[in-house]
């Protein structure tokens, strides 16, 4: 963006606003120092409050003295036109779909022009046309990536960065690319904490509040390096217009971009993956189903084929691969229904005072499986409630000692029984019954932890006066709640 006409330009010359810029950094580094923290699970909320207040007490004084340029909002409808010339421009080949907004909900999306079979090409998409890690190294970004220890560890910060900075370009080449990506998101870094509060009591809470903690941590950090002396040569080279309009609110809409958008390609220089927004491919939502989206090393594009057959006017979609509903609500904004890929992450570990530590680490080393660590209760579809490291991890945690010590007389093929549900001969039937009483309890506490909401959810789904964001809240706990009531 950065268009004059469509980015307000700002100023308050003089030494008032050297002031007020000395205090930002200072903020700045006050709110990188809180989001260093890592709170205990009883105290999160708090924190995450604390957070929250802290980086719109930034954004409001930030608005107060230096009145950043914002972006106009931009109607996706009208920019489809210049959006589909830019896509011919670069390459990218499409005949037999058509981009659409498709529902409140969803957003944008992709419609079949006509009956498409299973397997057809939808589209391709070449190298070219695509916003790449590789871009913003070697763009006017490459010395501040190089001489920062975070930005040159972190492709995914870079790339949001790119396309903060390129959507504050005058005249940005990606531009209609750019205007076609939604103006919000619903994504964590979206939600206010009477939204938030709905995950109290589930899995997913902690994991919210940390990557909400860490993209703030990430604007804290940039902003004082955009605006102090260390890298002042590199920060320089960057758009003038990208600098002064960063804020929290342009910094988690890039970030919400990446996260909602991105894709792993590898590069032309060796089988490495470098992460890539990849327009036209990312207007397709998402369906269970296979994965249907494949790299050509030989044209260096993407080529993506019809997952299953689609009727003349159905939203084509595709499936982003097998995740959760916690990364899905997440990073992407949206829950699933009944998803055959969710699964709750428990927290377990074997106890240092446990005086079997030693074996019970030993023979889990040799299993491949954490000591202490998360561990996955499936989706009611798979034939066991448990991953096969959960199972393992609880039989090891269960195990006495003359059972560790057999079982680390064996060698690890012989080992691989201990994954399977039923194991015959040696290890007893009983001890087994231990492990789904352990994990039975588990659960059930995690599901008293529900009780805290209400029993009504369904009820509260339905209430008008709850924003989308609560419901996608709401929807994720009855999905967690299904899983941890289906494994009891
Ligand atoms: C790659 S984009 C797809 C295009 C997007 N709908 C748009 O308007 O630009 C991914 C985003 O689409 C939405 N989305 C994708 N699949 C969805 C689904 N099954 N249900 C609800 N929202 C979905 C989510 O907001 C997600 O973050």
């Amino acid at each position: 963006m950065g268009k004059k006409n469509r980015a307000k330009q700002s100023g308050k010359p003089g030494g008032a606003m050297l002031r007020h810029k000395k205090e930002l950094v200072k903020m700045a580094a006050d709110l990188f120092k809180l989001c260093v923290m890592s709170p205990s699970t009883q105290d999160e909320w708090e924190y995450y409050l604390k957070v929250h207040t802290a980086v719109e007490n930034f954004s409001q004084k930030q608005k107060n003295v230096s009145d950043p340029p914002v972006v106009q909002p931009i109607d996706r409808t009208t920019a489809i036109p210049k959006f589909k010339s830019w896509l011919k421009e670069h390459g990218v080949e499409y005949s037999a779909i058509d981009i659409q907004e498709v529902s409140e909900e969803e957003g944008f999306g992709v419609i079949a022009l006509q009956d498409i079979e299973i397997k057809c090409p939808l589209v391709t998409i070449p190298r070219k046309a695509m916003m790449t890690y590789e871009d913003a190294k070697s763009s006017y970004l490459a010395g501040l990536i190089e001489g920062n220890e975070v930005l040159s560890v972190m492709p995914n910060v870079c790339l949001a960065l790119y396309l903060h900075c390129e959507r504050f370009t005058l005249n940005s080449k990606y531009q209609p690319y750019i205007d076609m990506i939604p103006q919000e998101f619903n994504t964590i870094l979206y939600f206010k904490p009477h939204e938030m509060k709905y995950l109290k009591g589930t899995a997913a809470l902690s994991v919210a509040i940390n990557q909400f903690k860490s993209i703030v941590r990430q604007f804290a950090l940039l902003y004082q390096v955009f605006n102090g002396s260390h890298q002042k040569e590199d920060v320089e080279k960057l758009p003038l217009q990208a600098r002064n309009a960063f804020t929290f609110d342009t910094y988690r809409w890039c970030a919400s971009a990446v996260t909602t958008r991105q894709n792993k390609i590898p590069t032309h220089l060796d089988e490495n993956s470098t992460l890539a927004l990849i327009p036209m491919w990312d207007m397709f939502n998402h369906a269970i189903g296979p994965l249907s989206t494949a790299y050509n090393a030989l044209t260096r594009g993407i080529e993506c084929l019809a997952m299953q057959d689609f009727k003349t006017g159905e939203q084509v979609k595709i499936c982003y691969g097998a995740r959760t509903n916690s990364d899905l609500l997440i990073h992407n904004g949206f829950v699933m229904k009944e998803s055959p890929f969710d699964k709750v992450r428990i927290h377990l570990g074997v106890s240092q005072k446990d005086p079997l530590y030693s074996l019970k680490a030993k023979l889990l080393e040799k299993l491949n499986v954490e000591v202490s660590g998360q561990f996955a209760v499936c989706s009611m579809d798979n034939s066991l409630p448990t991953s096969p490291q959960l199972l393992v991890f609880l039989r090891v945690f269960h195990m006495n000692e003359e059972e560790l010590r057999s079982w680390l007389e064996k060698q690890k093929n012989e080992l691989s029984s201990l994954r399977e549900i039923y194991i015959s001969g040696e290890v007893k039937f009983k001890s087994d019954v231990k492990v789904w009483e352990f994990l039975e309890n588990r659960v059930k506490l995690l599901l008293m932890g529900f009780k805290k909401i209400g029993d009504n959810i369904e009820e509260m789904m339905e209430d008008k006066s709850l924003t989308h964001r609560s419901k996608l809240a709401l929807q994720f706990r009855i999905e967690e709640h299904r899983i941890l009531s289906a494994c009891v």
